[in-house]
């Protein structure tokens, strides 16, 4: 591996806010169309009052004063069109903008969140939040004309009401303050089912993502496909329907009880009260109107509500997920190392402990307190058992993991805080047992990028398999070792001083295995990277410039007894 000069690390995008604030998403993503939105539905509301008030006054009016009417009722419903046509399409732009950027905000944040914090969130709600409850969100405000026209419409007619006969008015405030305290007693409990639906939400979509990352295992026996089918995966969506159910059957059958109340409400006013009232015909006829033109933006206002209670409910989600998200630690996501200008030459811990808690068990699993050292040029084995510590330690060593205790100091200084744990990881490149590859060298692009790539490739001995050409990778479709080696071309290209390598020579064959422990290695370290390399390979150990045990989550400075053999010859840290 030839050595290159350090390249110009990638422009970052701008820093997540540290709080998430969704109504400042909403509102600053696009206020004006949202106003203009409210604006035109208001307007469209309005008019189409005005529209019924003016069929009112054509029904008591003599033929001869029609005429002026006629034109009232033709602008007004121009203007109801046109307002109606404006807001839907308003509403749409905001719609579509709202979940872009949504989506946008809660990337960013998760990305911008602790790697911990992201374990402990899982898969399945991190695709729940960026899928299904910024749909959600984004869903209401495509309803959201709807809802403030029919709202304009019920307000102008209980103000009509209101002018036509108080009486009439005040009774009609009963029921709809009837209907709203059946909704309200019913809206807690709703709520309730709907969150624990969108909880196994959660847990459906990470069943639904094992059918793929499983799929090997699910094809190859069909009892377990079957068991997975009828077990887990019906389990989880039966619950997510059952809770949903019962949420939207509470809300809707409250919305029921209130509607009926004010039918009920109509009707003592027409065939009960309309005498004692003493209203005249024109009056009468007036409210019956207006009753009847009222009933279906009532409705549809009604029908609204448990959207905006699932909508509710998805916002509530995303910000008590970004609340669970450390935002103290959230990192500055183009942090870059104070005195870069100073070589590296090494990164020690000092005292740094982690631990798993696990909340089904009683147990937990703490690694450390550890002391250790990587030193620029110099190659590091960490050997130990299945379960002992390793990967655990090079999270902490390559900063995905903050010091629950202890300390990390680069070249002698501290890194504290998080702009310090930024810098930290700015050290460290990695290619872990679980790596993940891009389809791209993101963040890295140019010719001189893409020449050196090539030159990694056939160093690797790939280069008749892969290229790359502006930045992407010509494809992937390519064996777990053969991968790997790709997604140790895309470390080196990082041009980082420290480099951890989680049992990469696992899946290679024994021919590569060689040349990456008696070659690649030392081509590394003539680079002056610090190589930290977790290997169970014993044959190679004398690659090693020091070895270093871990058992149990504490570092030995022997081999443990049971385990892999070590080499006398080899200095021990
Ligand atoms: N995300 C996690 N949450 C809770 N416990 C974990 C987590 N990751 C690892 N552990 C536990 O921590 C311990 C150390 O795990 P670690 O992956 O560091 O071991 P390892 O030495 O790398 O093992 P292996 O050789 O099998 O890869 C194990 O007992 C494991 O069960």
């Amino acid at each position: 591996m030839t050595a290159s000069p350090a390249q110009a690390s990638a422009r970052s995008p701008s820093p997540p806010s540290t709080s998430l604030s969704l109504r400042r998403v909403l509102f600053q993503a696009s206020g004006r169309l949202l106003a203009l939105g409210i604006v035109a539905s208001l307007g469209g509301g309005a008019a189409a009052v005005g529209l019924v008030a003016t069929i009112n006054a054509a029904l008591s009016t003599p033929p001869e004063g029609l005429s002026a009417l006629g034109l009232r009722f033709a602008a007004l419903a121009v203007l109801v069109l046109a307002c109606r046509t404006v807001s839907l399409m308003l509403f749409v732009r905001l719609n579509q903008t709202v979940l872009a950027r949504l989506r946008e905000h809660v990337g960013a944040r998760l990305l911008a969140a602790p790697y911990r914090d992201l374990e402990r969130l899982g898969g399945g709600q991190g695709m729940a939040l960026l899928g299904e409850d910024t749909n959600q969100v984004a869903t209401l405000l495509v309803a959201m004309p709807f809802i403030v026209m029919n709202g304009t419409i019920v307000v102008g007619c209980l103000s009509y009401l209101a002018w036509l006969s108080w009486q009439v008015f005040l009774l009609s405030l009963v029921a709809v303050f009837g209907g709203s305290l059946c909704y309200r007693a019913s809206r807690k409990r709703s709520q309730r089912a709907l969150r624990e639906a969108a909880r196994w939400q959660d847990v459906l979509t990470g069943h639904f993502s094992a059918i793929f990352s499983g799929a090997k295992e699910l094809k190859l026996n069909r009892a377990r496909s079957a068991a997975f089918l009828g077990g887990p995966l019906a389990d989880a969506i039966d619950r997510v329907r059952a809770h949903r159910t019962a949420g939207l059957s509470l809300l809707y059958l409250s919305l029921t009880i209130g509607s009926t109340l004010f039918f009920v409400v109509i009707g003592i006013i027409l065939f009960v009260l309309q005498r004692p009232l003493g209203a005249d015909a024109a009056v009468a006829s007036g409210y019956t109107l207006v009753f009847l033109y009222m009933m279906a933006p009532l409705e549809g206002l009604l029908n609204s509500l448990p959207q905006m209670n699932m909508a509710r409910v998805a916002c509530q989600r995303i910000e008590q997920a970004a609340a669970t998200l450390d935002a103290d630690h959230a990192a500055p996501m183009h942090a870059t190392v104070d005195g870069a200008a100073q070589p590296f030459r090494e990164l020690s811990l000092h005292g740094v402990t982690h631990r798993y808690h696990r909340e089904s068990e009683d147990a937990s699993f703490l690694l450390g307190p550890i002391d250790m050292s990587l030193r620029a040029g110099e190659v590091v084995f960490l050997v130990g058992g299945n379960g002992s510590g390793k990967t655990t330690l090079a999270k902490l060593v390559v900063g995905l993991y903050a010091p629950e205790s202890g300390h990390v100091t680069v070249n002698g200084r501290t890194l504290s805080g998080s702009v310090g744990a930024a810098m930290h990881r700015e050290q460290c490149t990695a290619v872990f047992s679980d790596f993940h590859l891009f389809d791209s060298l993101v963040g890295l692009s140019g010719a001189a990028i893409d020449a050196r790539a090539n030159r990694l490739i056939a160093r690797l001995q790939l280069e008749h398999k892969v290229s790359v050409a502006d930045g992407m990778f010509s494809t992937r479709a390519l064996s777990q070792g053969q991968r790997k080696r790709l997604a140790l071309v895309a470390a080196c290209l990082e041009d980082r001083p420290v480099i951890v390598l989680d049992e990469w020579a696992a899946d290679q064959d024994p021919a590569f295995k060689a040349i990456f422990y008696r070659e690649i290695l030392g081509e590394l370290r003539a680079q002056g990277k610090a190589v930290l390399v977790i290997s169970h390979d014993d044959r190679y150990f004398d690659a090693a410039d020091r070895m270093v045990w871990i058992e149990n989550g504490r570092l030995t400075d022997t081999p443990p007894a049971a385990g892999p053999a070590s080499r006398a010859d080899v200095r021990v840290a």
